[in-house]
């Protein structure tokens, strides 16, 4: 048996980040035998050269360095049409866009697919079996990505739903945040599990209000990515309100962390998205004032606990 165990032309990808994210995926791409171009200011090498030519483009860069990116490769020659695939997790500050809208603002010729799913880097890096979801409003466009990345290691399912699958994969950071302040304080297994399904609750809320459908989060990369980083010490994010619940600050946790938390950027973004939109998230609005030094942990664990008494669900 092959390596791969999905056969196809090998295609000429550029990854623009090489950090974890970024490295994890040109790994992929690479076991299928396709030719990678891994881009990244840090290896400064030329970002013309890498987009040369290419069949795919491939954005695994933070949050703060998309707009740049795509300032940056407006002075270039992009090969016309070619699919735009966008795998950061985050939400920009400026305009309270998501990567992939910033990208299709930004390239509006070309297919925008987004990649998101429970991925772990360090778990891919080490070629575990992993699953994930390529969406866009161009099928085929998704199907080209799924081919790219599929193997006998990595499941891709295709999706007609690109902003509910960033989405969810973009607002659970929020959620691994107090997930990891939860385990911290020691709750136990019954709180954990009301955080999340109520968390779960919270994102449908907003994700649906902002053009996501219902069922994406109930998906891989809703659910599924919340499961994943909501119980996982490799999530920058939990660790950040593990480290929090311990008493640290978070300027100290973020300096150990050493690597992007996007969660912390996104809980400020989805707050004022919340305020604008008069959509109510309790769980990320404890989150918020425990980040912005307003609240201890033990103190939002008791907010949660007293609100108002509701159903579950309204008819
Ligand atoms: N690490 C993981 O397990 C996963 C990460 N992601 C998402 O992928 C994105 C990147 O995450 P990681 O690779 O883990 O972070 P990282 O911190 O390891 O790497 C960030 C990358 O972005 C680049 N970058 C940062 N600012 C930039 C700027 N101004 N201009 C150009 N490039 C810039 C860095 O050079 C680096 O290549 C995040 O949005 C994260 O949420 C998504 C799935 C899994
Ligand atoms: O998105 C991720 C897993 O799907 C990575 O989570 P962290 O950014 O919290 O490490």
């Amino acid at each position: 048996m092959s390596d791969s165990s999905v056969s196809n032309p090998p295609l000429k990808i550029a990854i623009l980040g090489a950090g974890a994210w970024g490295s994890a995926l040109a790994k992929l791409a690479n076991y299928n035998g396709h030719t990678v171009y891994l881009w990244s200011r840090r290896l400064g090498n030329s970002l013309a050269e890498s987009i040369h030519s290419i069949d795919v483009l491939v954005s695994a860069i933070s949050m703060r360095g998309v707009t740049a990116t795509i300032d940056q490769l407006h002075s270039l020659k992009l090969p016309d049409q070619i699919p735009i695939v966008t795998a950061t997790k985050g939400l920009d500050p400026d305009s309270t866009c998501t990567p992939s809208q910033l990208w299709g603002r930004g390239f509006p010729d070309h297919p925008i697919v987004v990649l998101s799913g429970p991925n772990l880097s360090a778990e891919i890096q080490q070629g575990l079996p992993a699953a994930t979801v390529v969406a866009s409003e161009d099928l085929e466009a998704a199907k080209i990505v799924q081919r790219v990345f599929a193997s006998n290691r990595f499941r891709v399912y295709t999706s007609s739903d690109p902003m509910g699958t960033e989405l969810g994969g973009t607002l659970k950071n929020v959620i691994a945040i107090a997930a990891g302040v939860c385990d911290g304080l020691q709750l136990g297994t019954n709180a954990k599990s009301a955080l999340l399904t109520r968390a779960l609750t919270e994102i449908i809320r907003i994700g649906t209000h902002l053009g996501g459908k219902t069922e994406t989060f109930f998906g891989l990369s809703g659910l599924g990515d919340m499961l994943t980083t909501c119980n996982s010490a490799l999530s920058r994010n939990y660790r950040v309100g593990y480290g929090l619940a311990a008493g640290k600050t978070l300027e100290q946790v973020l300096t150990e962390l050493g690597s992007t938390a996007e969660g912390v950027n996104t809980t400020n973004v989805l707050i004022e998205i919340a305020h604008r939109e008069r959509i109510p998230v309790p769980i990320s609005w404890q989150v918020y004032q425990l980040l912005n030094h307003q609240i201890t942990p033990q103190k939002a664990v008791e907010s949660l606990m007293e609100r108002d008494l509701k159903p579950e669900f309204y008819l």
